[in-house]
C-alpha cells in the first residue's frame, strides 16, 4: 500500500510513539464506554452511581482527551514531514533528471503531482491517521464485548470482517477510476495553460477564444462525467457502510437473544459498546473514501518519481560545490555524436548527426541553417543538456559520460530561445552590486531596470530587453563558454551591431568561447569559423 510506503519512511522512534499514543487514545475511549454501562448497570439495578466510579470517569476522560490530542498533533506534524520530504525529493529527482525526460514528461503532469496531489495528501492524510485511532476504539470495544460475552464477541466480529472484506474489495475496483480522474485533470490543466500562455491570440480572434473554450467545456464535461461516475459508486459504497453498522446493532439486539440463554443480562451492555461502535465506523468509512485518492495519489508521485530516476543517469554527480575541473579546457571535441529524438511509441522523429566538429578555446563559432535543422538541438547535444545516442563528445582528452557530464555542463553559460528570467540572482548571491549596475549600463538598460536587494527591479520588459537582461545574467556567470540561441533575432539594428562587433569580440578579448545560433547573414564574417546544418547534418565548410 502506497500510503504504508510513505509513513514508513519516517523516523521509526516517531512512529512507535505515535502507534503507541493512538493505542492509549483508543484504550481511553473503550475505557469510557465500559465505565458508561457500569455507571447504567448500578442505575438499572437501582444502586447509587458512587464517587469512585465518577472520579475514575473524570480521570479516564482527561486520560483519553490528553492521548487523543497528543496523538492527533504528532500524526499531523509526522504526515506533513513525510510529506515535505516527498515533496523536496520530487525536485531534487526533477533537478537531477536529463532535459529529454522532463520535456516528454510535460509540465501539466508535473506541476498536478507535485503541487496538488501532495496539498491534497497534506489534508487528507491526517483524516486518515484520525480514522486509524477509530480502528483501535473498535479494537478495544471488540474486547470489551468478548468480556462481556464470547458468542457475542466471534458474531460481531465476524461481521465486521466480512464487511471490512467487501468494503475493500469494492474500494479496489474504484482505483481504474481514481486514475482516469487523475489523467482528466492533468488535460484541464493543459487546457487551462492555454488560456494564459495564449491569451494575446485568442484575445485577438473571437473564433479562437469560441473554440478554445469549446475545447475547455469539452474536456471539464469529460472530466465531471468522470468525477460523477466516481461520486455515484461512492454513494453505493456510502450506503453500504451505513446499511452494515445498523445490520450489526441489529444482529445484536434481535438475532442473538433469540440464540443464547442468559444472554439477556448482559445485552444492554453489547448494544451500548455496539452503539459506541457506529460513531468510530463512520468515522472510517467516511475516509475511506479518502484512502482510494491519497492511494491513487501517492501512486501518481510514485510513478513520477520511478519516470525520473529512470530519465536520471544512475552515476550522476552531486551538483558540484568547486569549480569544474574542465574549466581549463583547450579543445572540446564532437566526434561522430548523434542525438534521435523519440516519440512516446519509440518511433524517432529527428536525428541531428553525426556531427564532427572541434571547438578550440577563445573561438567564436556561428551555427547557421534553415528552421529545424537542428542548430538548437546540436547547442543542447554540445553542453551536455542532451546526451548523445551515438559517437561522443571528448572535452580535451576526456571523454564526456554520466559520471562527469554535470561537471562539463557546469563550463556554459546559456541562453536559448525558450530562456527563463528566475526572479532573482540564483547562485550569484555574492555578486558585487556595481558589476551589475556596470552591465545593466553597458545593456543600455539604465533607465529601465535597477539592481536592489540581490534582484532585478523589473522584468517587465520588451523582448529585445528581457533578452538584454538575461545577457547580464550569462556574463554575471562567467563560464569559459556561451552558447547564444540567435540572441540577437530579437535586437533593433543598433543593438544588433552591438552584439556582433562589441560584445563577442570583447568575449573573446576575455579568452572566452561563444557558439552562437545566427541567421544575421550580414555579420557572418564576425566569427572564426561558421557551421551549416541541413536536416540535422553538417554542410561542408562554405555550405549554405
Ligand atoms: N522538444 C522536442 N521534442 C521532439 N522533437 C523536437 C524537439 N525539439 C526539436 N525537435 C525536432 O528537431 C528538429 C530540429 O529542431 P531544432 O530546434 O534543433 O531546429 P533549429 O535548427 O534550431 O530550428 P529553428 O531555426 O527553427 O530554431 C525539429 O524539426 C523537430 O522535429
Amino acid at each position: 500500500m502506497n500510503i504504508v510506503r510513505l509513513l514508513r519512511g519516517g523516523l521509526p522512534a516517531n512512529r512507535r510513539f505515535i502507534f503507541v499514543i493512538t493505542c492509549l487514545s483508543g484504550l481511553g475511549n473503550a475505557g469510557l464506554v465500559a465505565l458508561i454501562n457500569q455507571a447504567a448497570e448500578h442505575a438499572l439495578l437501582g444502586r447509587a452511581v458512587g464517587s469512585q466510579l465518577l472520579v475514575a470517569y473524570l480521570l479516564t476522560l482527561a486520560f483519553f482527551l490528553l492521548a487523543n490530542r497528543a496523538s492527533l498533533q504528532q500524526t499531523n506534524r509526522f504526515v506533513q514531514s513525510r510529506l515535505e520530504a516527498t515533496r523536496r525529493r520530487l525536485v531534487a529527482k526533477i533537478l537531477r533528471a536529463d532535459l529529454r525526460t522532463l520535456e516528454t514528461l510535460g509540465p501539466s503532469d508535473i506541476y498536478l503531482t507535485v503541487a496538488q496531489e501532495t496539498d491534497h495528501l497534506s489534508q487528507t492524510l491526517p483524516l486518515l491517521i484520525g480514522a486509524a485511532q477509530s480502528a483501535f476504539l473498535l479494537l478495544f470495544l471488540l474486547v470489551y464485548i468478548a468480556t462481556l460475552s464470547f458468542v457475542s464477541f466471534v458474531v460481531v466480529a465476524g461481521f465486521i470482517a466480512l464487511g471490512i472484506i467487501v468494503f475493500v474489495g469494492r474500494q479496489r475496483a474504484l482505483s481504474g477510476a481514481l486514475a482516469e480522474v487523475h489523467h482528466r485533470e492533468a488535460a484541464m490543466l493543459e487546457t487551462l495553460s492555454h488560456f494564459t500562455l495564449g491569451f494575446q491570440e485568442i484575445r485577438l480572434n473571437a473564433d479562437k477564444n469560441d473554440a478554445i473554450f469549446r475545447h475547455f467545456a469539452e474536456v471539464t464535461g469529460r472530466l465531471k462525467t468522470v468525477v460523477v461516475g466516481l461520486g455515484g459508486r461512492w454513494v453505493t459504497l456510502l450506503q453500504f457502510s451505513n446499511a452494515f453498522v445498523f445490520l450489526l446493532v441489529g444482529v445484536v439486539v434481535f438475532v442473538l437473544p433469540v440464540f443464547f440463554s442468559g444472554y439477556t443480562d448482559t445485552i444492554y451492555k453489547i448494544v451500548a459498546a455496539s452503539v459506541f461502535a457506529i460513531g468510530p465506523m463512520a468515522a472510517i468509512t467516511s475516509v475511506v473514501r479518502l484512502v482510494g485518492r491519497a492511494e491513487a495519489g501517492l501512486g501518481h508521485i510514485y510513478s513520477l518519481e520511478q519516470r525520473l530516476d529512470e530519465g536520471a543517469p544512475a552515476a550522476v554527480a552531486p551538483l558540484p560545490r568547486q569549480r569544474s575541473p574542465f574549466r581549463a579546457f583547450a579543445s572540446i571535441d564532437l566526434v561522430g555524436t548523434t542525438f534521435r529524438y523519440v516519440d512516446a511509441d519509440g518511433i524517432t522523429t529527428f536525428t541531428a548527426g553525426p556531427l564532427e566538429l572541434s571547438i578550440k578555446r577563445g573561438e567564436i563559432v556561428f551555427m547557421t541553417g534553415g528552421n529545424g535543422s537542428g542548430k538548437s538541438t546540436a547547442l543542447k547535444l554540445l553542453c551536455g543538456l542532451y546526451a548523445p545516442t551515438g559517437g561522443r563528445i571528448v572535452c580535451d582528452d576526456v571523454a564526456i559520460d554520466e559520471a562527469n557530464r554535470q561537471e562539463y555542463r557546469e563550463i556554459f553559460s546559456s541562453i536559448f530561445m525558450d530562456f527563463h528570467l528566475f526572479d532573482r540572482l540564483h547562485g550569484l548571491e555574492d555578486v558585487v552590486p556595481e558589476e551589475v549596475d556596470r552591465l545593466i549600463a553597458r545593456m543600455e538598460l539604465s533607465d529601465k531596470v535597477g539592481f536592489r536587494k540581490g534582484r532585478f527591479t523589473t522584468s517587465d520588459l520588451s523582448t529585445g530587453q528581457r533578452k538584454r537582461l538575461a545577457m547580464i545574467v550569462s556574463l554575471l556567470e562567467d563560464r569559459e563558454v556561451y552558447l547564444f540561441d540567435e540572441w540577437a533575432a530579437d535586437q533593433d539594428a543598433h543593438f544588433r551591431e552591438v552584439f556582433y562587433t562589441e560584445m563577442l569580440p570583447d568575449l573573446k578579448a576575455r579568452g572566452k568561447t561563444v557558439v552562437a545560433v545566427t541567421h544575421d547573414d550580414r555579420y557572418w564574417d564576425r566569427c572564426d569559423r561558421r557551421v551549416a546544418l541541413d536536416l540535422g547534418m553538417m554542410l561542408p565548410a562554405g555550405g549554405a
